[in-house]
């Protein structure tokens, strides 16, 4: 799928992210499947997912472009999403449409950079879209300019040097699509609809939700936190 196609298909819409890792309650096989097929049934134009296996088993059972990636840890570099050709060669022989890559200014395992990532990514699977996570403005530009097809809000909050608030991160969403020349796609920590809407009504091509959908144990925390700020009316309210 060329970029205009893809574009095509996700314009303005709704990407889910279905992802569990291994100490998550939904990690195991089949469960993420499904979670995307639910997705798909509710109007969903795409779907992330973390991890060959997922990927493969979310392509064959629903007909929409996915965004695949690999989370892996390397014990000399803080970068975990899709940090080396090696996981970019998992998501692309998995079918994935797009390889989402961390495309923060940090340095990849064995000291690999984003420039050189991206342009063995390009030499080794032409046909592949590369959307770059990003935390920062700069980082944003710095990845249009390396020659990724997307930029993303993703790591917004996950590096030390971007804002830490439990918010989407309008700011960074909106000046990237002020100032970066490729399409710009909301992620992270978008939690209601309304976030949603306020990301497309800002620029943005799609908006990827996560855990509000596809993580119960986050959305149930949401509930029970609710719950404990409220004050009850009538006699619990009224006793000394
Ligand atoms: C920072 C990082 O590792 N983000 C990951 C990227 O794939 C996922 O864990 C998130 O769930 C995803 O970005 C969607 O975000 P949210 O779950 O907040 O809607």
């Amino acid at each position: 799928m060329n970029s205009e196609a893809f574009l095509e298909r996700i314009r303005g819409g709704l990407i889910v992210s279905c992802q569990a890792i291994d100490d998550e309650p939904l990690s195991g096989a089949g469960v993420m499947p499904r979670m995307a097929v639910a997705a798909m049934a509710g109007g969903a134009v795409g779907i992330r997912a973390n991890g060959a296996e997922d990927i493969r088993n979310i392509k064959a059972e629903v007909d929409l472009p996915v965004i695949g990636i690999v989370k892996r840890n390397y014990a000399d570099s803080p970068v975990y999403i899709t940090p080396t050709l090696q996981e970019v060669e998992e998501v692309a022989s998995a079918g994935a449409d797009v390889v989402a890559i961390d495309a923060t200014s940090r340095l990849r395992p064995n000291g690999l950079s984003l420039e050189k990532l991206i342009s063995r990514i390009r030499e080794a699977f032409p046909e592949l879209l590369i959307m770059g996570d990003v935390s920062t403005l700069v980082e944003g530009i710095q990845a249009a300019a390396l020659g990724v097809d997307f930029v993303a809000s993703t790591m917004s909050g996950y590096t030390p040097y971007s804002p830490g608030t439990s918010q989407p991160d309008f700011q960074l969403i909106e000046a990237l699509v002020q100032r970066v020349d490729i399409p710009v796609i909301a992620e992270g920590k978008i939690r209601s609809p309304d976030q949603a809407v306020r990301c497309i009504e800002l620029g943005c091509c799609a908006v990827v939700v996560g855990s509000a959908i596809t993580r119960p144990q986050e959305i149930t925390r949401t509930f029970v936190e609710s719950l404990e700020r409220a004050v009850p009316l009538g006699k619990d309210r009224l006793a000394p």
